[in-house]
């Protein structure tokens, strides 16, 4: 058997990714990996001091998210939460993952991000850098393996909506 295809659940900060991600992954039966758990220190303590991350800081972070890819989600498909707002980060997972990589973008209003993060607690990212996670951020393009999800609703009923949209992509 070849290698699986794994599946980036992507989006800004607060989007839902590790709620989403970890969801699909049970429903999927296969392993899950929170993408904020392979930044530096730096990252984080650059974050939490509320300044955006560049290209130079997210390279090595990229690269240890196509790491796991690579080693954990070859042989059986995987689920990663990792944001990947640009076409350049999302390239350098797809060359990561030798059964190719399939995206879901978790889109939804800003004002229901905003209202979600500012209730999170215990985690590093300030709800100030939003702002900034849309600046950077770069929709999949129509020839990016992926689908869009909206993340109005209930947990359960997003992961349905992504599982229903992914199905798009058996064959
Ligand atoms: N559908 C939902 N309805 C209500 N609250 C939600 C929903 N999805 C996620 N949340 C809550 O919103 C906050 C952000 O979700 P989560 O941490 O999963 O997002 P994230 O995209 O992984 O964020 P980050 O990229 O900043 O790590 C959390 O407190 C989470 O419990
Ligand atoms: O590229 C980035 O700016 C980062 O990956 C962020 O998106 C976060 O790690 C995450 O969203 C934290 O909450």
């Amino acid at each position: 058997m070849g290698s699986q295809r794994v599946i980036v659940v992507m989006g800004v900060s607060g989007t839902g990714k590790t709620t989403v991600g970890r969801l699909l992954a049970r429903a999927l039966g296969v392993p899950y990996a929170e993408g904020d758990a392979f930044h530096p220190a730096a990252n984080v303590a650059k974050m939490s001091a509320g300044i955006p991350l560049e290209d130079a800081d997210r390279w090595p972070w990229l690269d240890a998210v196509g790491a796991w890819m690579r080693e954990r989600g070859a042989p059986c498909g995987a689920v990663v939460a990792a944001s990947c707002l640009k076409r350049v980060y999302r390239d350098r997972l797809r060359a990561a993952a030798p059964g190719g990589a399939v995206f879901v973008h978790l889109t939804g209003e800003r004002g229901l991000i905003e209202g979600r993060m500012a209730a999170r607690t215990g985690h590093f990212m300030p709800a100030s850098l939003l702002d900034s996670q849309f600046a950077v951020l770069e929709p999949l393009q129509a020839d990016e393996p992926g689908v869009a999800v909206d993340v109005a609703g209930t947990p359960p009923e997003i992961t349905e909506r992504a599982l229903a949209a992914l199905r798009t992509f058996e064959n």
